[in-house]
């Protein structure tokens, strides 16, 4: 049985309060036994971006510089550059450790070492669904791309690596976080960039989108081009995971074709453990290591090109 507490305080936006509505009648809710808690570790409801705390004023002034330098251009350059692959040579597990140094500053939720919320995030998962085992291992590694903030990946700004992410060279839809510095942006006035469509035809599907360049796309590119064995559904998760306006708020469904329809059931069962799980209550390394060292072994080869 899933409990649904919720607070009418949360200061979630319309959008957002209609799919925990909505989830309710879902699959999900009715075979999941996910609690969804009330508060996030700082007494606020969660992706509350603008609850008065110690976070918000550095989270603000994050999107505001992403906003403004997520350009169409940039992503294309960055997609080429990383494309590569050329930086580092390491496996997954060797990349989790790398994370004890991360800390993400788009996040009003979380002030935690990123390899925290990996294990959080799948073991709370593993929980609920014991026998997707995919789904374990792609919790697991949903935010490695964080690595592009350490200098051997390119010491990239969190600007350009953390964050909610979204379509470029299309309009930028209202839902999106701090939507108002996109005023700022060289392609919001761009009018070959600046429409519904943009440069995308009607259910062109999400993979020939250009979406803002970050920890997703990044780690995206790696599973794929070290030929991981994952399926389709754990590819997506990885690469939209960020992508709230369209997994809560229902933004862009006119770009997906069925394919990601297929998908994003996933992402949307995937995203409650994603932002739910984040706690100060850590996880036993050592305990856990084993498991997913050999669920490692099963999906990817034992060192990946980065
Ligand atoms: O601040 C968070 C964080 O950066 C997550 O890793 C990302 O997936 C979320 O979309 C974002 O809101
Ligand atoms: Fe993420
Ligand atoms: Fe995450």
């Amino acid at each position: 049985m899933t409990i649904l507490i919720r607070n009418p305080d949360f200061g979630v936006s319309a959008a957002e309060e209609k799919r925990v509505d909505e989830e309710e009648d879902t699959e999900l809710v009715l075979d999941g036994g996910f609690l969804v808690p009330y508060a996030n570790s700082f007494g606020n409801g969660f992706r509350d971006y603008d609850a008065e705390t110690e976070r918000q004023e550095g989270v603000e002034n994050f999107y505001k510089l992403n906003h403004m330098n997520q350009t169409y251009d940039f992503v294309k350059k960055m997609r080429k550059e990383y494309g590569q692959l050329n930086r580092v040579e390491m496996s997954i597990w060797e990349c989790c450790e790398l994370l004890n140094d991360v800390v993400d500053e788009s996040d009003p939720d979380l002030d935690e070492p990123q390899i925290e919320h990996l294990l959080q995030t799948a073991e709370a998962i593993r929980k609920d669904y014991p026998n997707e085992d995919w789904l374990h291992l792609t919790a697991l590694i949903h935010d490695l791309g964080k690595v592009l903030l350490l200098p051997s990946f390119g010491g990239l700004p969190q600007w350009a690596v953390v964050g909610d992410t979204y379509p470029l060279g299309c309009a930028f839809d209202e839902s999106i976080v701090h939507h108002k510095y996109f005023m700022e942006s060289p392609d919001y006035y761009n009018p070959a960039y600046n429409t519904k469509y943009g440069v995308y035809s009607p259910n062109c599907g999400l993979d020939n989108v250009m979406m803002s360049w970050g920890h997703d796309d990044y780690m995206y590119l790696v599973a794929k081009a070290n030929n991981t064995t994952l399926p389709s559904a754990a590819l997506f998760v990885i690469r939209y995971h960020s992508f709230y306006s369209l997994h809560r708020s229902d933004a862009y469904k006119h770009l997906m074709n069925e394919e990601d329809v297929e998908n994003l059931k996933w992402l949307r069962i995937f995203n409650k453990y994603d932002l739910y799980s984040k706690s100060k209550v850590r996880v036993n390394v050592d305990k856990v290591k084993p498991y997913y060292l050999s669920l490692i072994e099963k999906y990817f080869p034992a060192k990946l090109q980065w």
